[in-house]
C-alpha cells in the first residue's frame, strides 16, 4: 500500500567533475523535485541553487569539510529518505574515508541510494519512492536491536 504523498528530505552531492552533469539534471527535473526538502553539500548546493534557483537547497558543510559526514548523521537519525550521489571514480578524493562512510549508512539504514542520474531519474520518477513507501525489509531497526542489547560479559 502506498502512504499518503508527503515531502521526502534528499540529498544530493556531486564531485566536482559531476556536479555539471548534477546541476543540469536537477534543472530538467526541478518540478519533480521542488516539493521536496533538498540538501546538498556546499559547493554542490552554491552550483545546483545557480542552474534552478526556483529550488530550496539547503546547505551543509562542504563534503571534504564535514558535509557527507553531516548527511551520513541525518541517515543515523532516520532524517534523509534518499541519497543522489555522483561519485568521480577517476578522481582520489582527500575525504575517502568520509565517502565510504556515506554509502556504509545508506546500506545500513537502507536509504535508497542513486550513484548515477539513471538510478536517480528511475528513484524520483517512481510514485511508490515519492510517496515515502518503502519495502517493510527497510525499516532497521529490528535487524539491529539485537546488536545494540547484544551482552559483552564473557
Ligand atoms: O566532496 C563532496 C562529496 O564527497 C562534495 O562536496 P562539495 O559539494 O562541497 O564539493
Amino acid at each position: 500500500m502506498t502512504n499518503p504523498a508527503r515531502a521526502l528530505t534528499l540529498g544530493l552531492v556531486a564531485h566536482d567533475r559531476c556536479k555539471q552533469a548534477l546541476a543540469a539534471w536537477t534543472q530538467e527535473h526541478q518540478e519533480t523535485l521542488r516539493p521536496h526538502q533538498l540538501i546538498a553539500t556546499g559547493t554542490t548546493a552554491r552550483l545546483l541553487s545557480a542552474a534552478a534557483p526556483g529550488l530550496s537547497i539547503r546547505a551543509v558543510r562542504s563534503g571534504p569539510l564535514g558535509g557527507d559526514q553531516q548527511l551520513g548523521a541525518m541517515i543515523s537519525e532516520g532524517r534523509l529518505d534518499g541519497l543522489i550521489f555522483l561519485i568521480d571514480a577517476m578522481t582520489p578524493q582527500p575525504h575517502d574515508v568520509d565517502i565510504k562512510a556515506l554509502l556504509r549508512l545508506c546500506i545500513l539504514y537502507e536509504v535508497p541510494l542513486a550513484v548515477n542520474l539513471t538510478t536517480a531519474s528511475l528513484m524520483i520518477g517512481n510514485p511508490a519512492f515519492l510517496s515515502g513507501d518503502r519495502h517493510p525489509a527497510a525499516d532497521p531497526a529490528p535487524l539491529y536491536a539485537a546488536y545494540a542489547s547484544r551482552s559483552l560479559s564473557e
